[in-house]
C-alpha cells in the first residue's frame, strides 16, 4: 500500500462519573487524514483543512505527526510519511479533536505499514498524541476512537482497557455550544484530591453504569450518570449548562454530563426520537440564551475508524 485516507470519530470522554477511565465513540463528526509514503525520509504534514489555520504544521507540535513519528520510531522504519489533514470537528469542543487525529493517524499508518500491530498495541502510540494536545496521556478519547466502542480505562500501568457491550438502542446526543474550552485550562483548574465520601459514590456510579450498560438496564444506567466530583467544578465555565440540562432531562434523558473536558455536553436516551427531540431542546435553549449551538445523535459506534480510500 502507497497511500491511504481514513476517518476516526469524534468521542464523548468521562461519560459523567468516569474522569480519564470512560469514553465512546460516536458516527459524526471526525477527522479525516491521508498518508502517502514518500521517497524522503521525514513526515511532514503538507496541508490542514478546517482548522481556520489554527493548527500546527510543524511535526513535533501537531497530534497526528506526533503520533505517527512514536509508530515509525517504535517499528524500526525511516519510512517517509506525507499528510493531508482535514479537521471536520471544532478544536477544544470536548468531542475528542485532538484524539479523532490521533487515532485517525494511528489506524492509518499501521495500515499503511502492512499492520505491525493490532490497535490495542498502537493504543500507546495515539495516546502520545493526547500528551502534545492537553500535557497529559489520558485515554478516554483516544481508546474508543481507535477501538470503536464504548471503552473503560481500568488500568494506564498498566494499560488494561476494555470494550464495554452497550444496549442496542442506546443513543447519544451531544450539544456544542459556539464556545471554546481548552482541555489543558479545564485539567488544571480540578483539584488533585477527592474527599472519600465524594470518591465512594463515584466509583458506585462507574460500577452501576458498566453494569447497568452490560445489563440493558436502563434504570440503572440513569441512576449511575451522575458526577459529584467533577461537574461541580467545571460546568461553570459553560454558560448555560443548567439550562440545557434541564431542558435534557425534562425530555427523558437518562442522564446529563459534560462531554469530556466541555464545553460540549451529552446525553443517553433510550431510542432515536428521544435522542432527537432532546437534541432540540438543548439548541432551543442555547437559542434563548443568544449562542449558536451544533447538535448530534448517534448510536454508539462500535466500528471506530474506517478506511475511505486506499491505493
Ligand atoms: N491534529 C490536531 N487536532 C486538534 N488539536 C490539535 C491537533 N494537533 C495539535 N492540537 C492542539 O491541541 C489543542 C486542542 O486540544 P483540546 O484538547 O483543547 O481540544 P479537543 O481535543 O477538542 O478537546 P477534548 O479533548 O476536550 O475533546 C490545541 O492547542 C491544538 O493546537
Ligand atoms: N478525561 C479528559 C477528557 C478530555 O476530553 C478530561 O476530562 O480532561
Amino acid at each position: 500500500m502507497e497511500k491511504i485516507k481514513v476517518f476516526a470519530p469524534a468521542t464523548v470522554a468521562n461519560v459523567t462519573c468516569g474522569f480519564d477511565v470512560l469514553g465512546f465513540a460516536v458516527n459524526a463528526p471526525g477527522d479525516i487524514i491521508e498518508l502517502q509514503k514518500a521517497d524522503h525520509n521525514e513526515v511532514r504534514i503538507l496541508s490542514i483543512t478546517g482548522d481556520n489555520g489554527r493548527l500546527p504544521k510543524d511535526a513535533e507540535k501537531n497530534t497526528a505527526s506526533v503520533v505517527i513519528k512514536a509508530f515509525l520510531e517504535a517499528i524500526g522504519s525511516k519510512q517517509g510519511i506525507d499528510i493531508h489533514l482535514e479537521k471536520q470537528m471544532p478544536l477544544g469542543s470536548g468531542m475528542g479533536s485532538s484524539a479523532a487525529s490521533s487515532a485517525a493517524a494511528a489506524f492509518a499508518i499501521n495500515k499503511l505499514m502492512g499492520e505491525p500491530m493490532s490497535m490495542k498495541e498502537a493504543l500507546p502510540f495515539a495516546m502520545e498524541g493526547e500528551r502534545i494536545a492537553c500535557g497529559a496521556a489520558h485515554a478516554d478519547n483516544v481508546a474508543p476512537a481507535l477501538l470503536g466502542g464504548f471503552v473503560l480505562i481500568r488500568s494506564y500501568d498498566p494499560l488494561d482497557v476494555i470494550k464495554i457491550k452497550t444496549p442496542e438502542h442506546l443513543y447519544s446526543t451531544i450539544v456544542h455550544p459556539h464556545i471554546e474550552v481548552n482541555t489543558k485550562d479545564a485539567r488544571n483548574i480540578l483539584r488533585g484530591q477527592v474527599p472519600l465520601d465524594k470518591a465512594v459514590k463515584q466509583w458506585g456510579n462507574v460500577g452501576g453504569l458498566i453494569a447497568g450498560l452490560l445489563q440493558s438496564d436502563y434504570e440503572m444506567i440513569s441512576n449511575s450518570m451522575e458526577d459529584t466530583i467533577i461537574e461541580p467544578i467545571r460546568s461553570i465555565l459553560i454558560p448555560g449548562y443548567d439550562v440545557a440540562k434541564a431542558a435534557a432531562l425534562k425530555n427523558n434523558a437518562l442522564g446529563f454530563g459534560i462531554s469530556g473536558s466541555g464545553p460540549s455536553m451529552f446525553t443517553l436516551s433510550q431510542n432515536e426520537k428521544t435522542a432527537k427531540k432532546i437534541g432540540e431542546s438543548m439548541r432551543d435553549a442555547y437559542k434563548q440564551l443568544g449562542i449558536g449551538s451544533d447538535v448530534y445523535t448517534s448510536k454508539v459506534n462500535d466500528e471506530g475508524p474506517i478506511i475511505l480510500y486506499s491505493e
